[in-house]
């Protein structure tokens, strides 16, 4: 099989779902965010904090370049598709999924946490003009989205199982 690869923004559920995708599927799992905590040993906050947002970038695309390309589904950073590079990468794959959600809904998920170094500061106002910069850069990436505002996990992985099949 090849790997399926959930984008979309902070929120959108790309960690929940892949875990449990994974599981229906019976292959791996990996996080581009997980494994770059992984092989730094740094948490992302620090990262962004000890580094700044372009080492972080730096690490993740090359995290994303070095996970398996088969049997397994891959959750990717919200900003993965900020660097043209990775976007040209992902368009070269056939199994992208964009979960997309509203941003009421995303900041409703998000409202205690704060792992998210983007999303510090006035999290309404930074995250708005994040979302809107960043939507159509999943959607030109690909021709797969799915709507996860108000489905639960199992509806979405339904759903994603449902379009790799076409
Ligand atoms: N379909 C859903 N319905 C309700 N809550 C959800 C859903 N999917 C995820 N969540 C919740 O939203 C929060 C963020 O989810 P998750 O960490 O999977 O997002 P993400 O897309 O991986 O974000 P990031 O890009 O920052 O890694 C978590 O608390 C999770 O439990
Ligand atoms: O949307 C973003 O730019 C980010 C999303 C998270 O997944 C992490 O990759 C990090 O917090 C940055
Ligand atoms: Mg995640």
């Amino acid at each position: 099989m090849r790997a399926i690869y959930l984008i979309g923004f902070m929120g959108a559920g790309k960690t929940t779902v892949s875990q449990e995708l994974a599981r229906r599927l019976n292959v791996a799992v990996y996080d581009t965010d997980e494994e770059i905590v992984k092989r730094t040993g740094m948490s992302i906050n620090e990262i962004f904090a000890a580094e700044g947002e372009e080492k972080f970038r730096h690490y993740e695309a090359e995290v994303l370049r070095s996970l398996p390309s088969t049997n397994a589904v891959i959750a990717t950073g919200g900003g993965i598709v900020g660097r043209t590079g990775n976007r040209l990468f992902l368009k070269g794959k056939r199994n992208v999924v964009y979960l997309h959600a509203e941003l009421e809904s995303i900041l409703a998920r998000l409202k205690e946490d704060n792992s998210r170094p983007l999303l510090k500061q006035d999290k309404m106002k930074t995250a708005k003009a994040l979302y809107e910069s960043r939507l159509p850069l999943y959607r030109e990436t690909t021709e797969f989205e799915i709507d996860t505002s108000v489905k639960t996990v199992q509806q979405i992985v339904d759903d994603i199982i449902q379009c790799m099949k076409k």
